[in-house]
């Protein structure tokens, strides 16, 4: 089922074009990440869809059309931290959050438990770290059971404990069904939580697809020898290998298909050569994000 489907969504701030066109879907159960370096929209689309914010042009659609013009309630969202009662304890301020939201129905404990909080949900919340507090903002946003939750940077600010907590939150909240969509710059934190991701860049979407396919079946053979000049040459006459960097005692290869890493080695030593370094790996999402933003640079 389609969740959400932007059409060449335009958002001018006067003169800077924000958003420049933007295509989107998003299908149900998918942990989306909208990726891209600082000004790139991400903000931006989110209130758009959200309805803070009026796009200049184009359109997005949620679940179909299925709730008509009020698909909001089943969206739970946080822009930025929510201003919470800093001296009322956890369940307190959800409690004030489902006033607000009209919910009954919520497990206010299953919710806590799930934020990892249960434990401190008498404590006041400014005795919380900011990585509870964000946590909470969470938790906030679980009420009303909603089918989709956002997340604008949802580690931002946060120190290493503070960031594993959150991203913990976030697999758990995945795990257990929802819809997730998510803004983040750090593609370390796209490449363990998405399922899904799209790769955004002065409003432009760049790349789209499932993380895997985006990662890319590409594998990079790092191969070094004594003889450098000769292993260029023996490199340069397999067919399979893609490109071939010069880097400091190694030359990175990028071959379509895993096997071909037998194939680099026999040559080489067929060849004459003795590699002093040999790694493979896949690639990783970081490169390809480098190469794909460089590339409209
Ligand atoms: N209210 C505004 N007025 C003018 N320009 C704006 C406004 N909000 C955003 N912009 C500009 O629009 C572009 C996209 O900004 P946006 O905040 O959506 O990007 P972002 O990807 O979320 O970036 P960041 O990660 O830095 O928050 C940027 O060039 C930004 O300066």
């Amino acid at each position: 089922m389609s969740v959400l489907k932007i059409n060449n969504l335009h958002k001018n701030y006067g003169n800077i074009h924000a958003l420049n066109g933007l295509n989107l879907e998003v299908e149900a159960g998918q942990v989306y990440g909208i990726l891209g370096p600082n000004g790139s929209g991400k903000t931006t689309t989110l209130g758009i869809i959200l309805g803070i914010l009026e796009q200049t042009s184009g359109s997005f659609t949620w679940f179909d059309n299925k709730y008509g013009d009020n698909p909001r309630r089943r969206i739970g969202a946080i822009l930025e931290t929510p201003n919470f009662y800093p001296y009322l304890d956890a369940i307190s301020n959800l409690k004030i959050v489902q006033r607000i939201k009209k919910s009954h129905n919520d497990d206010l404990d299953e919710i806590l438990r799930k934020i990892n909080l249960y434990e401190r949900r008498e404590s006041k919340f400014r005795t919380f770290s900011l990585g509870m507090k964000q946590r909470l903002a969470i938790g906030a946003t679980l009420i009303g059971e909603p089918d989709v939750v956002i997340f604008d940077e949802p580690t931002n600010g946060l120190d290493p404990q503070g960031i594993a907590e959150v991203r913990t939150t976030l697999q758990d909240i995945a795990d257990s069904g929802k819809t997730v969509i998510m803004a983040s710059h750090i593609l370390d934190e796209v490449e363990k939580i998405c399922s899904h991701v799209a790769i955004i860049k002065k409003g432009n979407l760049l790349a789209t697809g499932s993380v895997g396919s985006i990662l890319s079946t590409d594998t990079t053979v790092e191969i070094g020898a004594t003889d450098m000049n000769l292993l260029k040459n023996i490199l340069s006459n397999i067919s399979s290998i893609k490109s071939a960097i010069d880097r400091p005692g190694f030359i990175e290869c990028s071959v379509a298909n895993e096997d071909q890493f037998e194939n680099i080695v026999k040559s080489c030593i067929d060849g004459g050569i003795v590699p002093t370094h040999i790694i493979k790996r896949k690639k990783r999402l970081e490169e390809e994000f480098l190469e794909i933003t460089k590339e409209t640079a």
